[in-house]
C-alpha cells in the first residue's frame, strides 16, 4: 500500500543479503593472499578498500551473498587478514586478500568491483572537501579496472560520489572501455535512510518502503520524492523536515562519531543491497529497479540518480524522474547547478593538462 510502484519485496526475497542467507556450509577453499578459483556458481566480485570501516562489514555481507562465488578483497593495508578471517565462515565461495602491489591480480577478470576506498569526513567537512584526496585514489583504481577487468560493473561508494563517478567514467573512456550501463554511483544509503525516516513518520514498517531518491549524493543535491510514495500522508512541515533529514543524514552520523569517520555499518548494508540486486539482475532476476547515480539524459546534468531498471547488461532503462510537487521542483531547481558543477569538477580532474 505504501510502497512506491516497484517490485521491491520480490527483489529482496530473491537476493539473499537482506535476509542474511548463507549458502550451504562447506570448507572455505581459498586462503588469504592467493588467487581464488570459483567453487560455486556466481560472480567474481572485488572490494577495493576492503579493510576500511565500510569495506569490512560490506565484505562480510557479500561473503554471504548467494550471487558471489569468488570474493577478492583489495586494500593498501590489511586485506589478507580480513580475507583470512572471512574464509572461516562456512561457504562454498572463495575469498582472498590482496595487498598494495596486487591490484591487477585482485581485479583480474572480475565481474564487479565495489569501491569504498578513500578517506571519510570529519565534523565540519563537506563531501567535496574529500575531493583532493579521493579523486586520485578513485582514478588509480579505475585505471586498474580498465586494465584488469574492463567489462566489470563498477559500483562507486567513495565520496564525493557526485565527482568520483564522472572520474571513473572519464578514466574508462580514456582507456577505451567505458560502458555507461556499467558504472554506478551507490546512492542506496539515501534510499534506506528515507525508508527508515518515512516509515517512522508514517508508522509503517520501513522494510515495506522503497522511497525514490533522485539527484546526487551530497546535501541538497539529494532529493527524496516523498510525493511519489503511494498511500502516504504528510503535512507540509513533515515534508520539509523529512526532506532535510534525508539530505543531511550523513552529517548526523559524522557529528555523532565525533571525528572517527562517517557512516560505515548502514553504508555496508546499503552497498550490499545495491551490489546484490545488481548481481541478481545480471543473473536474470527480472523487475529489479534501484535508484543509482548513472549517466543519463533524464535531468539537466549528464549524471543523475534516478530509478534504474537493472538487467544482465547493467543499467538497462533509466526511468524518468516522474511527477514532482512544487516543493520538489523548487528543490531540484535550486540544486541542479551545484550538481552540474560537482560533476564537471570530476570530468576536469581527469582531463586536466
Ligand atoms: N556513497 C555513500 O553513501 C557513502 C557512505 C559512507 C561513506 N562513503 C565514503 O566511503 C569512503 C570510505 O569510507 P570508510 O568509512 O570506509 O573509510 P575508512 O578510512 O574506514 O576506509 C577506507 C579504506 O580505503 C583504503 N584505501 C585508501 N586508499 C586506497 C587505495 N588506493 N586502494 C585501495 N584501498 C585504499 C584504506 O586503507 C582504508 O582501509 C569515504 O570516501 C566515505 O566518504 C560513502
Ligand atoms: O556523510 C558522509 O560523509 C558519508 C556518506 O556520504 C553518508 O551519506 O553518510
Amino acid at each position: 500500500m505504501f510502497r512506491s510502484s516497484v517490485a521491491l519485496t520480490a527483489a529482496v526475497r530473491a537476493t539473499g543479503v537482506a535476509s542474511g542467507a548463507v549458502p550451504a556450509a562447506g570448507v572455505a577453499s581459498i586462503s588469504s593472499g592467493k588467487r581464488a578459483a570459483s567453487t560455486a556458481s556466481g560472480f567474481k566480485v572485488a572490494v577495493a578498500g576492503a579493510s576500511g570501516g565500510i569495506g569490512q562489514p560490506l565484505s562480510l555481507l557479500l561473503r554471504n551473498s548467494q550471487y558471489v562465488s569468488d570474493l577478492r578483497l583489495y586494500d593498501i593495508v590489511g586485506a589478507p587478514g580480513v580475507a583470512a578471517d572471512l574464509s572461516h565462515i562456512p561457504s562454498k565461495a572463495g575469498v582472498s586478500g590482496y595487498g598494495k602491489d596486487d591490484v591487477e591480480a585482485a581485479f583480474a577478470d572480475v565481474d564487479c568491483v565495489v569501491v569504498p576506498a578513500g578517506v571519510p569526513r570529519k565534523p565540519g567537512m563537506t563531501r567535496d572537501d574529500l575531493f583532493n584526496t579521493n579523486a586520485s585514489i578513485v582514478q588509480s583504481l579505475a585505471e586498474a579496472i580498465a586494465s584488469a577487468a574492463p567489462n566489470a560493473f563498477v559500483c562507486i561508494i567513495s565520496n564525493p560520489v557526485n565527482s568520483t563517478v564522472p572520474i571513473v567514467a572519464e578514466t574508462l573512456k580514456k582507456a577505451g572501455v567505458y560502458d555507461p550501463k556499467k558504472v554506478f554511483g551507490v546512492t542506496t544509503l539515501d534510499v534506506i535512510r528515507a525508508n527508515q525516516f518515512v516509515g517512522h513518520n508514517q508508522n509503517i514498517d520501513p522494510k515495506e518502503l522503497d522511497v525514490t531518491v533522485v539527484g546526487g549524493h551530497a546535501g541538497t543535491t539529494i532529493l527524496p520524492l516523498l510525493s511519489q510514495i503511494e498511500g502516504a500522508k504528510f503535512t507540509d512541515d513533515d515534508i520539509a523536515a523529512l526532506t532535510h533529514r534525508i539530505q543531511f543524514g550523513g552529517d548526523e552520523v559524522v557529528q555523532a562519531k565525533d571525528g572517527a569517520g562517517s557512516a560505515t555499518l548502514s553504508m555496508a548494508v546499503a552497498g550490499a543491497r545495491f551490489t546484490d540486486r545488481l548481481l541478481a539482475a545480471a543473473s536474470g532476476v527480472s523487475g529489479i529497479r534501484e535508484c543509482t547515480f548513472v549517466e543519463s539524459n533524464v535531468a539537466d546534468t549528464p549524471f543523475f540518480s534516478s530509478r534504474v531498471q537493472l538487467g544482465p547488461s547493467g543499467a538497462e532503462v533509466v526511468e524518468p524522474i516522474g511527477p514532482m510537487t512544487a516543493f520538489e521542483q523548487a528543490n531540484y531547481d535550486e540544486m541542479i547547478g551545484t550538481l552540474g558543477d560537482q560533476i564537471q569538477k570530476g570530468v576536469d580532474f581527469v582531463n586536466r593538462a
